[in-house]
């Protein structure tokens, strides 16, 4: 096969994300749009209600970057880390396989076709690198920087991801610090960034994610399969369409796994991307931390639509997570339901019964999404 000598990751040459799609149900998603330049500023309460009010509905939201440094180096070096990306998956499929993902791994390379998308182990089209953000900044935690090697490509790159890691990092504190102090946490932000510590070891990563283009207009070909994010609040860069997301909360999601269980109870929406836009989502560990009054809603990939899925795709994301040692323990606070109060929901589910660390929490997670399991 003829080795490409051309860009792939060419945002400036991508059609814009059609309204309709001919002879296709398309419902696309209705996102607040909020502004990070406002959720800097203590006095802008009226943004933070908005704010609060989108994660309690929908746990997805646009983040619009532009008017301050914090969104700027999030919107270049979004860019810049899809360059590295790009260069990195053009690495042989060999040379690739050296990184890969081993059993019990978070980090490194995963391959096509890991993931089983379903129950009849249809594998999954994207690969991954997830590159820690423990060993890229070396954290105190980190004592052994070099057990999760990476391609050089990326190694040379360690600046400008350390750079986004830090930035994304503190943006998703300040939505939580802000999120938890209006659900009544006294002291939110020392609760936050106790359990969210930079510097201590952590499930948190930047993953640089490529699929492949559309091969087939009809086919709902999963690019990522049906998941809620494990930590607590997750930084999306992508720049063509593909992603969608469940339209019901999580609390709704669940049931929509279990056949016969109100399937019919929600589709899925396409979220189109925003120019100048993060794309913000929650995570399970934000809605454990609340009780689930926060949703960590649900999503899935799959190739861009129309005339946009004739390109691959990337995308760049941040997770944050809560420190490995966190235990994912319901926050006391005046809008958070003790866990006593919380009815018959739940009941009977080991993993809502059960207290785990962030650590435990996101491996069994991992290996369970990995196995085509809900
Ligand atoms: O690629 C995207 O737009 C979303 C990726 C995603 O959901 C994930 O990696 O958890
Ligand atoms: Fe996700």
């Amino acid at each position: 096969m003829a080795v490409k000598s051309e860009m792939e990751f060419t945002p400036e040459l991508y059609p814009q994300f059609p309204s309709t799609l001919p002879g296709y149900d398309f419902p696309i998603a209705s996102l607040e749009t909020i502004s990070l330049k406002k959720l800097q500023q203590d006095n802008e309460t009226t943004e933070q209600h908005r704010l609060l009010e989108a994660c309690k509905s929908q746990g997805f939201f646009y983040l619009d970057l532009t008017g301050c440094n914090a969104g700027q180096t999030i919107f270049r070096g979004a860019h810049q880390v899809a360059q590295i990306a790009e260069k990195a998956f053009k690495l042989s499929e060999q040379e690739k396989l050296k990184y890969v993902y081993q059993a019990g791994d978070l980090f490194g390379y995963k391959r096509i076709g890991l993931t089983k998308v379903d129950e009849n182990s249809t594998p999954d089209t994207a690969e991954f690198f997830s590159i820690s953000k423990d060993v890229i900044c070396k954290t105190s935690g980190c004592s052994d920087a070099l057990a999760v090697p990476y391609p050089e490509e990326i190694i040379s790159a360690a600046p400008v991801l350390a750079e986004y890691m830090h930035t994304a990092h503190s943006v998703g504190l300040r939505i939580l610090k802000i999120l938890f102090e209006h659900l009544g946490v006294p002291g939110s932000a020392e609760a936050i960034a106790s359990r969210h510590a930079f510097d201590e070891v952590a499930g948190d990563h930047v993953r640089m994610i490529r699929g492949p283009a559309r091969r087939d207009a009809a086919l709902p070909e999963i690019q990522t399969p049906a998941h809620t994010d494990f930590g607590s609040v997750t930084v999306l860069m992508n720049w063509l369409g593909g992603l969608q997301m469940w339209s019901e909360g999580s609390s709704s999601a669940a049931r929509e796994a279990v056949p016969g269980k109100g399937a019919e109870e929600g589709k899925w929406l396409w979220v189109r991307p925003q120019a100048n836009c993060a794309i913000i989502n929650l995570g399970d560990a934000a809605g454990k931390f609340s009780n689930g009054v926060l949703q960590s809603g649900r999503h899935r990939v799959v190739p861009a639509p129309g005339e946009q899925g004739l390109w691959p795709r990337y995308s760049v994301v941040y997770f944050v997570r809560p420190n490995d040692e966190c235990v994912l323990r319901t926050l006391e606070g005046s809008g958070i339901p003790a866990r006593r109060d919380r009815g018959g929901e739940g009941a009977g589910d080991e993993d809502e019964d059960e207290e785990v660390t962030a650590k435990q929490w996101i491996f069994r997670q991992a290996e369970r999404l990995r196995n085509g399991k809900r």
